[in-house]
């Protein structure tokens, strides 16, 4: 049985002849004082083991796996790879009703049908009861579903037949969904969207990987809903993975409008039992599309036909906790599994993937023009040196946005920073607003009257003194979304403005009716994160305004040029959406920076390309594979000691190349330090033998057990 704890092995139970497990079935089986759900994954003959040392099983709960084969192979397979215990990662894959042992069947839709005994019987052993004759009658014909029951038959006819014997309750899965007849039609594609979903056409049936390309606006979506038309009409199935919650009604609205199937989807905000019903929509193929997040990839599915990965470099495929998987890396193994193809879709793909489309592994398809020819933005410099600055916005600045909003337009205004300040400051000594657990400022929010930690989530009431010098003078310090908001109403009082961060949007049901503020028209300004990155399309949005970024021009971070160049194109691809030219401003103290210079004059394509370059030369991923350990303690001492410790071991392979330990760049958190070592090897198999050894090593040493530690496999966040 593989169980849900932290341990790297299996652990065995006996199984009586009465209990026809298979594996990937749950079992409830005792351990230490408690009893855990498991998953059955290995079953031995009678003979290898000696049954009075084993304990027995209390319940085998399923009949038919909850993890069919192919999900076994798969998340045996992510266990292995990401060296994180199997049983966490079973149980992990499935939703939470079933990982609680709640019964399958009591979810499925239940139908009533006649026993051996009820078939066999003579008409007139009921004549002297006539609505149960009745039924008995219905029943040889056929099956009687549980929602006809009440309206057309007598329960209380039916309870007796089943008390007698001569009736029973199955359930029947759900059947898969309507093939429609002929696909379903589009716009009229252009050249280079008809040789993409021709070539996606042409990979059906077979593993293959297709890396989309399309700038800003191409009409990705538009390649995704043709290429999936004729999938439909053979009756399979199909599976969308978007980056965020967010995204999930815009794109499911999207495919629902075009198809007439059920199109389903799964995400944290779904209850748990939405979430089941999602699983087994998938399971019996009653669901012909599933859009969700990244966790959708564990879905059980009866007929999948395509996996689709939009927005592939976005950050969050990746999950950053506990079971460490990247989202797009186990798609493309399941994709592999299935026999079916795998189409990532960037304006903005991640180097890895580009790496391998120009490698020729995956097949290149460019979307290299917006889709109804609209030219991409233009980005403007704003050099912001030596400039009077009105809340943050230079007078050039001002000056388009006023000219924009008086044509009709709409405005976006980018700032990454959600809260009304990033910290308060003391005005007599320059005293800050620490978090006391984190090697961070505390952001100031107006509206909640707090000082919040962004690291840690911890909140406080705003201090009326300073803690230095006892000064009442306290200032915000800098500028984020809820003050950039508040400063354009005092420019701009006649305009409506919206504010799209996760401050505003926290409520359910929130994000949608701002979205729906902001497609409604008229002239408004538009502020927010990088939420506002994130695949809208405001074709009214001609003008977007990059107010700051740069704090972010000076990582350390080796991905970080990678990352906001992604994010400097998303944000700048809002504009000009429509049949209105779009442009972008972008504010900086460094208009000679190389990476900007890169950007805006050679556009993403070309920064990538080069960006590539240089990570050969530096052999970064992905010309060398990545991976990083780290540990966390409340002395700093101690990380550095297991740290060295685990070096020590680490330079005995020779395959292996060290960075650290070192200090992470956030270097302590909710009162933890953190420190960490990071393994760099050209060579797959090398490294992963090498953490197997090393995770053994590990797991000897008494001072593991004193710290936080993981190993997190391809890690994409280095903070
Ligand atoms: N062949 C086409 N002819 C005309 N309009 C099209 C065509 N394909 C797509 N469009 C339109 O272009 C707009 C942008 O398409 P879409 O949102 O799919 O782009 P995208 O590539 O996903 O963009 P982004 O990456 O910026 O989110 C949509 O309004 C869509 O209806
Ligand atoms: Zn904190």
């Amino acid at each position: 049985m593989a169980l849900p704890l932290p341990l790297r092995q299996h652990f065995d139970y006996l199984l009586d002849a009465s209990q026809p497990a298979q594996v990937g079935c749950r079992v409830r089986v005792p351990f230490g004082n408690r009893t855990l759900i498991g998953i059955v994954w290995q079953i031995a003959p009678d003979d290898s083991f000696a049954a009075d040392k084993l304990k027995p099983v209390q319940a085998l709960l399923d009949t038919t796996p909850v993890l069919p084969e192919l999900l076994c192979r798969l998340l045996s397979f992510a266990a292995e790879y990401y060296h994180h215990p199997l049983g966490e990662v079973l149980i992990s894959a499935l939703p939470l009703l079933l990982r609680e042992g709640r019964n399958l069947s009591d979810y499925q839709p239940k139908a009533y049908q006649l026993t051996a005994a009820g078939r066999a019987l003579d008409a007139s052993a009921l004549k002297r009861a006539r609505k149960q004759s009745e039924l008995w009658q219905a029943l040889l014909q056929h099956r009687i579903s549980e929602s006809l029951l009440g309206q057309q038959y007598s329960r209380t006819s039916l309870k007796q037949l089943m008390d007698k014997g001569l009736a029973e309750e199955v359930v029947v899965p759900a059947s898969p969904y309507t093939a429609p007849a002929t696909p379903a039609s589009g716009l009229k594609l252009t050249a280079a969207q008809a040789l993409a979903v021709t070539a996606i056409h042409q990979a059906f049936g077979r593993f293959e990987r297709l890396l989309l390309e399309g700038v800003t606006g191409s009409g990705k979506t538009e390649v995704y809903l043709q290429s999936i038309a004729s999938l439909l009409c053979q009756q399979q199935q199909v599976l969308v993975i978007v980056p965020e919650i967010g995204l999930t009604p815009q794109t499911l609205a999207r495919f629902q409008a075009r198809f007439d199937v059920p199109v389903l989807c799964w995400h944290s905000g779904l209850s748990d039992s939405e979430r089941l019903h999602c699983y087994l929509q998938a399971q019996s193929g009653a669901a012909a599309i599933i859009v969700g997040t990244r966790s959708a990839l564990f879905l059980p599915f009866w007929r999948l036909g395509l996996i689709i990965i939009d927005e592939e470099h976005d950050q969050s495929l990746k999950q950053q906790d506990g079971f460490r998987y990247h989202a797009r890396d186990l798609a493309i193994k399941r994709a592999a599994l299935q026999h079916c193809p795998i189409v990532l879709g960037s304006a903005t793909p991640s180097l890895e993937s580009l790496h391998n489309a120009l490698n020729k592994r995956y097949i290149h398809l460019p979307l290299p023009d917006r889709a109804a020819g609209q030219a991409l933005p233009g980005f403007e410099l704003v050099n912001l040196k030596q400039q009077v600055l009105q809340y943050g916005l230079a007078s050039q600045t001002l000056a388009q946005v006023r000219q924009q909003l008086a044509a009709g337009h709409q405005v976006m205004l980018f700032l990454n920073r959600r809260g009304f300040a990033p910290a308060l400051c003391c005005d007599e000594c320059g005293w800050l607003t620490e978090c006391q657990r984190c090697s961070a400022f505390t952001t100031y929010h107006k509206q909640s009257r707090q000082l919040v930690c962004h690291h840690c989530g911890a909140s406080k009431a705003i201090p009326r003194q300073c803690a230095n010098c006892g000064s009442t003078k306290l200032t915000p310090l800098g500028q984020g979304t809820e003050q950039l908001e508040e400063n354009l109403q005092q420019l701009f009082p006649a305009t409506a403005i919206t504010r799209l961060d996760r401050d505003s949007t926290r409520r359910k049901g929130a994000l949608n009716t701002l979205l729906e503020d902001i497609h409604q028209h008229g002239a408004r300004l538009i502020v927010g994160t990088q939420m506002l990155a994130k695949g809208h399309h405001f074709p009214n949005v001609t003008l977007v305004v990059i107010v700051d970024v740069d704090g972010a021009l000076y990582s350390s971070d080796f991905r970080a040029p990678e990352q906001l160049a992604q994010l400097l194109t998303q944000v700048a691809g809002r504009a000009g959406r429509g049949d209105k030219a779009g442009k972008v401003l972008l504010q900086t103290h460094y208009p000679e920076h190389a990476l900007l210079q890169d950007i805006i004059q050679n556009g993403y394509a070309s920064f990538a390309r080069s960006a590539l370059m240089e990570r050969e030369q530096t052999r970064l991923p992905p010309y060398q594979h990545l991976s990083l350990f780290s540990a966390q303690a409340h002395q700093a001492a101690l990380c550095q000691q297991w740290l060295t410790q685990l070096a020590e071991q680490a330079r005995q392979f020779p395959a292996l190349q060290l960075l650290g330990p070192i200090p992470a760049p956030l270097e302590r958190r909710a009162g933890l330090y953190r420190w960490q070592l990071q393994l760099y090897s050209a060579n797959r198999t090398a490294m992963h033998q090498a953490l197997s050894t090393l995770l053994d090593t590990i797991s000897q040493w008494p001072l593991s057990r004193k710290i936080k530690w993981q190993l997190d496999v391809d890690p994409t966040d280095l903070t």
